[in-house]
């Protein structure tokens, strides 16, 4: 009988629960998407074989659970692991803050040279989109004083404006009423 495969891979998915990682694992299995989120519990796996430059390599692909009160468990994988996935959630901002922590449980239990990516999910929801606001959060927040003094000087205008108005409002009116006279 040929031979199914060539090579078997270990990859590990990683990130906070619910970012989707059982829906992305899923969709690349199975090419299904169910939109339910029952959060794994500890780990579950899930295999396809690949082609890559003519090598049939099977990944096993391993679903962790991101809830904390797993970690004792999860962490007891990545040791075995060639490749981590790290995924976050694009409209949820600790999801990706805690990635940092993520990486740094990888430095510690997983091999050194495991391959790492990392995939921000959710892409659909771009308008909720948390990155590129927190940049301008962070911009506005860096210029703060300018942009107060910005508007200070804009409200001063407009001020100046609205009693110019006002004044030359007061003159046309007081001249009107000279002339009724
Ligand atoms: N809009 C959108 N929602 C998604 C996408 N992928 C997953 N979801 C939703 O995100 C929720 C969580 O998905 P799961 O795959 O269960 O999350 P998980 O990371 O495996 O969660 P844990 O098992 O608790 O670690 C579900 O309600 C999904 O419908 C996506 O690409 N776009």
């Amino acid at each position: 009988m040929a031979k199914q495969y060539d090579v078997l891979f270990r990859l590990l998915m990683l990130g906070d629960s619910g970012v989707g990682k059982t829906c992305m694992l899923r969709r690349f299995t199975e090419s299904e998407f169910d939109p339910s989120h029952i959060s794994t519990i500890g780990v579950d796996f899930k295999m396809k074989t690949l082609e890559i430059d003519g090598v049939k390599v099977r990944v096993q692909i391993w679903d962790t659970a991101g809830q904390e009160r797993y970690q004792t468990i999860t962490k007891q994988y990545y040791r075995r692991a060639q490749g981590i996935i790290f995924v976050y959630d694009i409209t949820n901002r600790p999801s990706f803050q805690h990635l940092a922590k993520w990486a740094s449980d990888v430095d510690e239990f997983a091999p050194n040279m495991v391959q790492r990516i990392l995939v921000g999910n959710k892409s659909d929801e771009e308008l909720r989109r948390q990155s590129f606001t927190r940049a301008a959060e962070l911009v506005l927040q860096a210029h703060k004083r300018d942009v107060d003094n910005l508007l200070g000087s804009l409200d001063d205008y407009l001020e100046k404006v609205g009693l110019d108005d006002e004044k030359d409002r007061q003159d046309v009116d007081d001249g009107q009423r000279t002339c009724a006279c």
